[in-house]
């Protein structure tokens, strides 16, 4: 049979893997069209990495007013004007969305179409157009790109207290004042941690409420101890090791209980973040109907396709990762495949991947920690730079974290690296193209890095490892050598 097809690509949603996925299906020429049910740009750009990292600018720059004395200059209180602070949020939020934006997409060859798109059959996309009428696409593959949603987790008594998650409280805090006075942040992952020490610079008095021993659970202890000490120091009351049981509201006052080692209590609060986690969209567009198998996420195999072999999954809702720049990677996997897998598949290549949570001090990891290659039974030697010992850390009134890298016993190769710096975030970089690239700390070592730069601090970790491994031989040797010149 001779089937035809109007299009060589329909992409589902239009967040970082969506619009990726699109942009390299119309750079090479197919015939593409990107379905945004929502807002252009997704969740990164409107409710996520944009505005939060907005918001830590500020909460930043004001607590750095407040410590101005540290820098010889006059320690002033902000005068926090919140709703200033959020219209920045969404000014910034504006001059990124061009990057996003139907218009541009548009001038790239694809088509944009604003509408909920569900998969009808493994080659049609029926599409609700938001201005009203569907359309029916015949189409050879598909991205699904829909992304996920914060998880609010039953606890009873949390519809009558109210909540706000990632996704509402751009919109539901924006005409306030002031902050809230007591936010209590429900959740020690990233999104509770950069927010949580967001609003207690801004001027709440935060509780956060995690269930793990420890915040940022996936990182090492000694890097969640530095983010813990920070966010003590800004004035957050950090609660892990605690469960939240259910919320309570008397009148006005609302509550929840936690339980943790000494029993239960109750914190009051104004506000409630719910930050504990985010859920895969899997259902209204066609999963179920078409069989697609479903877990947390769409499961896919390692071309990231699914059960149809024409359809497949990036980004949040393909997991296992949920980051703007993991979804982007993945989308380049997702439509080279859709487009090209008859002739050459790709499998996704999840080696090395970076992330950063964005706190004041930021942690930033590529590759294994020791958490990690304990779990695996791996073989593994510890470098730890302080960078109480790097000029420039000291220089900006800085100076607290480390740069720790595991390399194999014996060995240069770096298996992984664990950051905690003022710009761990940026720093890391160097160590993800090494990685990438095979290049070890004796590499490392030998490239020039600017004095005094913050990237010092990664020559320095690989400084340390070499005389760490100085052949103890070859010293004796060369004293001998030395002592032999003098006579
Ligand atoms: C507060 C916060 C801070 C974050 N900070 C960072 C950070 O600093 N760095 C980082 O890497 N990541 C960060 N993230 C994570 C990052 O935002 C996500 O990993 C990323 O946005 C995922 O992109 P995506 O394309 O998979 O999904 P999304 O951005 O969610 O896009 C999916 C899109 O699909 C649309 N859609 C869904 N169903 C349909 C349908 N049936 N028809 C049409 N359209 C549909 C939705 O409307 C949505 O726009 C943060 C997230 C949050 C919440
Ligand atoms: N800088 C970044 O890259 C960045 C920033 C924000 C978000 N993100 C992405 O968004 C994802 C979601 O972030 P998140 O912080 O919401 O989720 P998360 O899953 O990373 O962390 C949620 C935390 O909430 C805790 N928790 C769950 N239920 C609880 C309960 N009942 N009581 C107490 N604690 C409870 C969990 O133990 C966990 O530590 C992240 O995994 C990340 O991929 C990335």
């Amino acid at each position: 049979m001779n089937v035809k097809y109007d299009r060589n690509l329909v992409v589902i949603g239009a967040g970082a893997a969506g619009l990726v996925s699109a942009y390299i299906a119309a750079a090479v020429k197919a015939k593409v069209t990107l379905v945004e049910s929502h807002r252009m740009g997704g969740d990164c750009l409107n409710y996520g990495c944009v505005p939060s990292k907005a918001l830590i600018r500020s909460a930043k720059l004001a607590q750095q007013m407040r410590r101005a004395d540290h820098f010889g200059l006059e320690a002033v209180d902000p005068g926090v004007s919140f709703r200033k602070v959020m219209q920045r949020v969404q000014e910034v939020i504006a001059r990124v969305e061009p990057h996003d934006s139907a218009e541009r997409y548009s001038a790239l060859g694809v088509e944009v179409l604003q509408g909920y798109a569900r998969i009808v059959d493994p080659h049609t996309v029926e599409v609700e157009l938001e201005d009203g009428g569907s359309v029916r696409l015949r189409t050879r593959a598909i991205v699904i790109a829909t992304g996920a949603r914060p998880f609010v987790p039953p606890l009873p008594g949390i519809e009558e207290v109210g909540y706000v998650t990632s996704d509402t409280l751009w919109q539901e805090f924006a005409e306030l004042e002031r902050p809230p006075r007591r936010l209590l942040v429900l959740g020690g992952g990233p999104i509770g941690c950069e927010l949580a020490q967001s609003f207690a610079r801004l001027g709440s008095e935060v509780t956060q409420v995690e269930m793990s021993p420890q915040l940022l659970a996936r990182e090492d202890a000694d890097a969640a101890a530095l983010v813990e000490a920070a966010l003590k120091r800004d004035g957050v009351q950090v609660l892990t090791g605690h469960r939240a049981l259910h919320c309570l509201r008397m009148g006005e006052r609302k509550f929840m209980a936690v339980q943790g080692d000494s029993g239960e209590e109750r914190i009051e609060f104004d506000a409630l973040l719910c930050a504990v986690g985010r859920t895969a969209r899997l259902s209204g567009y066609g999963l179920e109907e078409l069989g697609i198998e479903t877990g947390r996420t769409i499961e896919t195999n390692k071309y990231l396709q699914t059960l149809h072999r024409n359809i497949y999954a990036a980004g949040d809702v393909a997991g296992p990762y949920q980051l703007t720049h993991v979804s982007a990677h993945q989308a380049w996997y997702a439509s080279v495949n859709a487009l090209f897998g008859q002739f050459k598949k790709f499998k996704v290549d999840y080696r090395f991947v970076p992330w950063t949570t964005f706190v004041d001090p930021e942690v930033a990891r590529v590759g294994l920690n020791e958490r990690e290659a304990k779990e695996k039974a791996i073989a593994f030697e510890v470098t730890r730079f302080e960078l109480e010992e790097l000029d420039r850390a000291i220089a900006d009134g800085a100076a607290e974290g480390f740069v720790k890298v595991l390399t194999p016993p014996g060995k240069d190769k770096i298996l992984g690296v664990t950051i905690v710096a003022e710009h761990a975030g940026d720093l890391l970089a160097e160590f993800v193209l090494a990685m990438k690239h095979g290049l070890g700390l004796n590499k490392i070592l030998g490239t020039i890095h600017s004095y005094p730069t913050w990237a010092e601090a990664n020559k320095y970790a690989a400084g340390e490892w070499k005389r760490n491994h100085v052949p103890q031989k070859l010293l004796k040797w060369l004293e001998r050598y030395h002592r032999w010149m003098r006579n």
